[in-house]
């Protein structure tokens, strides 16, 4: 975006903060052919880049004091500054003042926490209204449609000025912070929220400001009480970050709900990405009830609860301990556990024990009546490609007339050109066997850059399924068997 971009060229301490809306509103293609040119609107008029940086004292309005550059530990009452901004001074007897404010919201100041009325210590029958003094200089700021308001509101458009006292309650969190990190360098990274956790990755020049950035996190987001800092990137076998707390309360375990249904894990012990929640919910779409599902790496539960919440049937297995603790929580919390099957063993053994079983079953004696279809999920987007040749010949009798074929839906990261038929081209070596016409594959999402997140679902064809499948057709004397159905035809013949 033009912030992003604004930022990599160190010009974010330049502009106003009035510009970013404008900026944001621009477009990353106009702002691109602008960007030399750029044009403010501010201090009620269109001024250039170039005016604005010369500017000093105009931008350095809202910035807290100089003196709190450096500060590692979070002195809040040295942010306390007094700036001069413009007011109106209304008669409170004369002017219904509520909607004095709504006709001319657009004009007043805009601060966090900041009353925008206050009482007139000079005229005990008057307030000052507020206006942003990015907008409005004198009187004649006020354009056609202002002054009919005024005029409507009998209020004089003589504008003072009044002395008003900033607080650290009115500044925001990235205020705050580039007035107190290093001058020109980044000052936060993205931060994600897992209920009252707030989890960032803080870069090394940031480190010696991790206390205070965390508690600044903590006063600026309400319902965060604990911010930890990342120390690794997801590399453990159960795909959980080592976390150090920065700021507020030890407690790691979160409270969390994603598409209405509520999860409850220890945070620094399991996996949890609530990026993940529209994937969860694609998923889970697909499935109808009495469908049965297979979670080969369940985590706690997002596509098992909501799942067997929808009346599928679900078997879920996570390698982890902790995931299967929590798993077996969240099913109880959400009323599903007569649904579920859970496991806590590894995804291979679980395909190749509980996942065969359970297919044999369903496969081999299926008939009309029971027309259930069979998905294989296998989120473990690292590796879960190389497990896939577990369901290589995994069964030996031959499907019954109606069965339809698992789907897989198997989630891998690529970081090539062509990431669709990157994921595509892996499975199918794997599994020896051509996919092409037989697959679809979701982007679900980048994760870093060039590194894209892919879900390949594909009908497991029968001849990577069973033993001998293409010789037993042909050597048999028994009537062939139907060919299994494809899910499509499966779908069309139910509609
Ligand atoms: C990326 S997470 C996905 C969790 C969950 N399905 C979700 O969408 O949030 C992968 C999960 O696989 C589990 N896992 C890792 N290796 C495993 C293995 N060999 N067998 C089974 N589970 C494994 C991890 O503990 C983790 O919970």
């Amino acid at each position: 975006s033009c912030v992003n971009l604004l930022k990599a060229q160190n010009y974010r301490r330049t502009i106003s903060n009035a510009a970013f809306p404008l900026l944001e509103a621009e477009g990353t293609h106009n702002f691109c052919k602008l960007s030399r040119h750029f044009m403010v609107f501010r201090r009620d008029k269109f001024t250039t880049m170039s005016e604005v940086m010369e500017d000093k004292g105009d931008y350095e309005l809202y910035s807290p004091n100089p003196e709190v550059r450096g500060m590692t530990t979070l002195d809040r009452a040295a942010f306390r500054k007094v700036i001069s901004v413009p007011v109106l001074q209304v008669k409170k007897e004369k002017v219904n003042i509520g909607m004095f404010l709504k006709s001319l919201k657009h004009r007043l100041i805009k601060r966090p926490g900041l009353k925008r009325v206050l009482q007139d210590q000079s005229d005990e029958g008057s307030i000052l209204v507020l206006l942003d003094p990015w907008q409005i200089l004198s009187g004649n700021s006020f354009d056609e449609s202002d002054r009919t308001v005024l005029k409507q509101f009998e209020v004089s458009p003589h504008v003072l000025q009044h002395d008003l006292e900033l607080t650290y309650e009115n500044y925001n969190t990235e205020e705050i912070l580039s007035a107190v990190l290093p001058e020109g360098q980044a000052v936060t990274t993205a931060f994600s929220r897992v209920g009252h956790i707030c989890h960032i990755n803080l870069r090394d020049h940031q480190l010696p400001f991790k206390t205070l950035i965390g508690q600044v996190i903590i006063d600026k987001n309400r319902g965060i009480t604990s911010v930890v800092n990342k120390i690794n990137i997801i590399d453990s076998a159960y795909r959980n970050f080592q976390m150090e707390v920065l700021a507020g309360e030890n407690n790691m375990v979160a409270k969390v709900k994603e598409n209405n249904i509520r999860y409850e894990f220890d945070f620094s012990k399991v996996y949890w990405n609530s990026r993940l929640s529209t994937e969860h919910e694609r998923i889970v779409g697909l499935l109808k009830p009495s469908d049965i599902l297979f979670d080969v790496f369940a985590g706690v539960g997002p596509f098992a609860i909501p799942a067997a919440k929808k009346k599928c049937t679900v078997f879920a297995n996570d390698l982890n301990p902790e995931s299967y603790k929590w798993l077996l929580h969240n099913c109880k919390l959400n009323k599903v556990d007569k649904k579920i099957q859970i496991f806590n063993m590894d995804g291979r053994e679980f395909l190749m024990g509980t996942v065969k079983e359970e297919l044999t079953k369903h496969l081999a004696h299926s008939s009309n009546e029971e027309e259930k279809a069979l998905h294989i999920v296998m989120n473990l987007p690292a590796m879960a490609v190389e497990f896939l040749d577990a369901l290589k010949q995994l069964l030996t009798e031959a499907p019954g007339s109606s069965a339809i074929l698992p789907t897989v839906h198997c989630y891998s990261f690529s970081k090539t050109d062509n990431p669709a038929a990157d994921v595509r081209h892996r499975v199918e070596a794997v599994l020896g066997a051509s996919l092409e016409g037989h697959c679809s594959v979701h982007w679900v999402r980048n994760v870093a850059p060039y590194k894209e997140l892919m879900c390949l679902s594909f009908q497991v064809p029968a001849n990577v399924l069973y033993r001998n499948y293409a010789t037993s057709q042909e050597h048999s004397d028994e009537p062939l068997p139907k060919r299994p159905r494809t899910l499509e035809e499966f779908s069309a013949e139910k509609n």
